[in-house]
């Protein structure tokens, strides 16, 4: 993940949109320092697990699928990991590569019990497309073995997964370099090890290489927490709702600087709380926190990404 972390900051030190204060890092490492609030993994309970290759294979699906809720403002992440779960536990062959590779639109908001079309549809039914036709021609079918062809390196996974699934290549160029972020393709990796507790197909030996998940909820909980602020152009742009472009310089902006930024304060509260402290439990307290405030303004861009 190297390069995510080396591109990202790249464009934080580049910014014109987004900058990232480090004087409020250090307040917000100063009050975490004693307790880092610990997220369990699937507290609210709508994943499926059955401690096998099942919840591998669900859990790509999930990750294939885990982008751009907001446009339907009913929709969210939880309707997806439940609508997935139940799908699964009333039909175990749901998810079967040969399966994965013939869905409609329909049968997808039908699978989700979603009454209505789901936003970027198209997109998320070629993905699932794609997941059926390459696990079956590279992985036996089977997500679970492109996992066990990783010996337990979660570096290694991330860039499977985005050599041979493209929806995976998470990427732009901003002021001509290439920005990596690879949301989904991480947030896998620790979607196994949260759900299989660090062991079986969720062990991996480098999970502290796994940087944030850049999302649309994470940087408006750093904003909020004074450590990202924003050109007022940006702000009024999305206090106002208004679309911000794919690839465009602010969208990449925060984006990359949610993952700078966190990897700065995962620097400092390992050095002042003298443990080593992950990225990813950082994301996952950031991100608790940013689903339990409601009003909380996000930017809205069309992404098959995040
Ligand atoms: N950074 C970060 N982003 C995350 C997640 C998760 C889910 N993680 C689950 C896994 C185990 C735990 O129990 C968590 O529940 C989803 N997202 C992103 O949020 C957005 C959805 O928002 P809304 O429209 O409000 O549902 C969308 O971009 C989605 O991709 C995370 O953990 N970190």
């Amino acid at each position: 993940m190297e390069e995510v972390r080396q591109s990202s900051a790249w464009v934080a030190r580049n910014s014109s949109h987004v900058t990232i204060d480090s004087s409020e890092i250090e307040k917000v490492v100063e009050k975490m320092k004693e307790s880092i609030p610990k997220v369990e993994w699937d507290y609210e309970g709508i994943h499926y697990f059955d401690n096998g290759p099942l919840t591998v294979q669900y859990l790509f699906v999930l990750d294939a699928l885990n982008f751009c809720f907001w446009p339907d403002k009913d929709l969210n992440y939880d309707n997806l990991a439940k609508g997935l779960k139940d799908a699964l536990l009333n039909d175990s062959s749901a998810f079967d590569a040969g399966r994965l590779q013939k869905y409609t639109g329909p049968q997808l908001r039908e699978l989700l019990k979603w009454p209505r079309p789901l936003p970027l549809e198209e997109e998320r039914v070629r993905l699932l497309h794609e997941v059926g036709f390459e696990l079956e021609r590279s992985f036996e079918g089977k997500a679970s073995k492109l996992v066990e062809s990783c010996g337990k390196s979660a570096v290694k996974l991330v860039a499977l997964i985005t050599r041979h699934f493209p929806g995976f290549r998470d990427h732009s160029v901003y002021k001509g370099h290439q920005v990596f972020l690879y949301k989904r393709a991480q947030i896998f990796a620790a979607d196994l090890w949260g759900a299989f507790k660090g062991q079986g197909y969720g062990q991996f030996d480098d999970i502290c290489s796994i940087t944030m998940f850049a999302d649309y909820i994470v940087p408006a909980v750093l904003q909020q927490l004074g450590v990202l602020k924003y050109s007022s152009t940006l702000a009024n742009a999305i206090q106002a709702s208004s679309e911000i472009g794919a690839g465009t310089e602010e969208e990449i902006e925060l984006r990359a600087c949610s993952i700078y930024a966190v990897e700065k304060m995962r620097e400092l509260l390992s050095i002042k709380s003298g443990k080593q402290v992950l990225s990813v439990e950082l994301d996952l307290w950031l991100w608790s926190v940013g689903v339990q405030c409601p009003s909380l303004q996000h930017h809205r861009t069309l992404s098959i990404y995040y």
